[in-house]
């Protein structure tokens, strides 16, 4: 069996559009340029509202947030955007540049995609100049978590990319990787994590040198109004799993019950997070995120993610981070 194939029925790889667009201009030509990064603790940069494209905007947040180190808290930069729009253009575009950096580098970019309200987030990669540009056919598209439901049911992730970006972009069918859906939740997961492996072992997934864990290059997570992020809730004793790179509940106090989930040993490995977030009602959390008064005892999901090596990015707006005194 050649190595697409095992992957294909390993990992239950999906139908989508498989035409191949060929590229007019290397995706790091839309690369973002820093347009200014303030030193002080807690730092926003903004978008003009005249602004027809969103400028890049990178700042940084130093506080000593997610239970992380100086050097973890440096390699975490917020960005808050004034409005949705100009949220989903710079992510678009720090997705192209990360992909054209992933694909100049080791000839694929793995990125890790999360349910929720971040795949409206990604619609301006379903348009120019990123439809044109980035290099779909490199793409190997994976999800940070799951629901345990039929690849058609309304509560499932995939369903929700497929119809919001993978139906309308041209990425093999062979390097999107659902879970199987006929599997119980703890098939699903160890599944999904066989696939995982056989992936590192065919090289398209790289490992962390540091973790020993898959290096993913780009994690795309959202954030609940609880602090969750991937289907890891807080109080859950799935937060500790510190072996499995995959694993599941049965039990998530928000529905459907059953999901499978990347671990935050594997969320942590990654090359690069990406925390979207925004509206009023994740405002709490973020401000907890934020803050400096943290003990390791009451921590938020989100307060968990913290890489060993990376970058980690929020993406928000003013709603999100209105409980944030310096901003
Ligand atoms: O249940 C889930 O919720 C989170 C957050 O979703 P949001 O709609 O509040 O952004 C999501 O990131 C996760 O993938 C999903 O399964």
């Amino acid at each position: 069996m050649s190595a697409s194939a095992a992957v294909s029925s390993t990992c239950a790889a999906a139908s989508s559009t498989t035409s191949r667009r060929s590229s007019s201009s290397p995706a790091s030509r839309v690369q973002a340029t820093p347009r200014r990064s303030l030193p002080s603790r807690l730092v926003a940069s903004r978008t003009s509202p005249r602004s027809p494209v969103v400028p890049p905007v990178y700042a940084t947040a130093s506080a000593g947030g997610a239970g992380g180190t100086t050097a973890a808290a440096a390699r975490k930069k917020l960005l808050i955007f004034d409005a949705e729009e100009y949220l989903a253009e710079s992510l678009a575009k720090y997705m192209a540049r990360l992909s054209g950096e992933a694909v100049a580098e080791r000839g694929a970019f793995t990125v890790a995609l999360s349910g929720g309200s971040l795949i409206k987030a990604l619609r301006k990669l379903t348009e120019s100049p990123y439809l044109e540009a980035v290099e779909w056919s490199k793409w190997h598209v994976f999800w940070v978590d799951e629901r345990v439901v039929p690849k058609d049911h309304a509560d499932s992730n995939y369903k929700l990319a497929m119809d919001g970006l993978l139906s309308k972009v041209p990425i093999p069918a062979s390097q999107i990787y659902a879970i199987n859906d006929t599997l119980s939740a703890e098939g699903a997961a160890d599944e999904y994590e066989t696939c995982l492996k056989q992936l590192v072992n065919d090289g398209v997934v790289a490992i962390s040198e540091v973790t020993g864990f898959p290096k993913l290059d780009l994690m795309l997570l959202g954030m609940g109004p609880d602090g969750h992020v991937a289907s890891l809730f807080p109080g859950h004793p799935i937060v500790n799993e510190n072996l499995k790179w995959v694993s599941y509940i049965k039990d998530s106090p928000k529905p459907p019950p059953e999901r499978i989930t990347f671990t935050f040993p594997l969320v942590n490995s990654s090359a690069h997070i990406a925390l979207v977030v925004t509206g009023a009602g994740k405002a709490g959390a973020v401000h907890k995120a934020f803050s400096d008064k943290q003990s390791s005892s009451d921590l938020l999901p989100v307060e968990m993610v913290s890489q060993q090596e990376g970058v980690l990015t929020w993406f928000t707006d003013k709603p999100a981070v209105s409980m944030l005194s310096s901003i």
